[in-house]
């Protein structure tokens, strides 16, 4: 297991920059989303914004699978929120004893100053994976915004049934949580409520390349859209 200051970068490349986003959107769409004749405005960082990109939804909805390939199209490092939980948090999802709010906080403060981290380095945005389950954990990853004015902070909340959920982790090989977690899971979460504006809501129940291009679609549109609104 790693520990708590591992942080995995997938590509070890630059991030992008305002230039980047035409070849991304291109990627993405087959449409450029500026041309030569529309050159960025903002220099450097998309918009003047620096953004964390939280994938979020209930253990097998496909995080990890939908953040990678966010992070390797956008150039931008990938936070695996995983990777930060404590080994004793691990060992109580291993025996099938759901997380508290209390084994939670910690972690989710620490998801927080990882990706604040890595922004006051230089990164234009991270990708980061936490299942941010309640409202009130979306909002300590929220109070980043607090501390740093440029920061855009958006959810995309895979949305998965139970069935479909109890399926993908019944598959998966050598992960510490299992089946037997899915339904604790459901129990305590509470869906991004419509006045919860920064969340992207993903229908996951498609094949996983054709959620990763939505994903990616809808987060290029909206960097395009921050871009052109500055
Ligand atoms: N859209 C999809 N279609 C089919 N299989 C998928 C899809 N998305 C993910 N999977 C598969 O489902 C399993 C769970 O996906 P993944 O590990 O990305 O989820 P996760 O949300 O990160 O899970 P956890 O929170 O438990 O780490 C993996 O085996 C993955 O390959
Ligand atoms: O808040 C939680 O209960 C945890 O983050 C879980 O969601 C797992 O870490 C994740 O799903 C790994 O399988």
């Amino acid at each position: 297991m790693m520990s708590i200051d591992t942080t995995c970068t997938v590509t070890g490349q630059k991030p992008p920059s305002a230039a980047d986003l035409p070849s991304i959107q291109a990627a993405a769409t087959g449409t450029p989303l500026m041309t030569a004749a529309s050159p960025a405005k903002g220099a450097g960082r998309a918009g003047g914004h620096t953004h964390i990109w939280l994938v979020t939804g209930p253990a097998g909805c496909g995080k990890t699978s939908v953040a990678e390939h966010l992070a390797n199209a956008l150039n931008m490092p990938y936070i695996e929120g995983d990777s930060f939980h404590t080994p004793a948090n691990v060992d109580k999802m291993r025996s099938g004893i759901p997380l508290t709010d209390a084994d939670r906080w910690d972690w989710l403060t620490a998801l927080r100053e990882e990706s604040m981290r890595q922004i006051n380095e230089g990164r234009t945005g991270v990708v980061l994976t936490c299942s941010a389950l309640k409202r009130k954990y979306r909002d300590v990853i929220r109070v980043a915004a607090y501390y740093d004015h440029h920061l855009l902070i958006h959810f995309i909340y895979l949305d998965a049934s139970e069935e479909l959920l109890l399926q993908r982790v019944t598959k998966r090989q050598g992960h510490y949580m299992g089946a037997n977690m899915v339904h604790s899971q459901l129990d305590i979460l509470e869906r991004p409520s419509p006045n919860e504006t920064d969340v992207i809501t993903i229908d996951v129940s498609r094949s996983l390349g054709e959620v990763q291009q939505d994903a990616l679609e809808r987060v290029v549109d909206m960097m395009g859209s921050d871009h052109d609104n500055q």
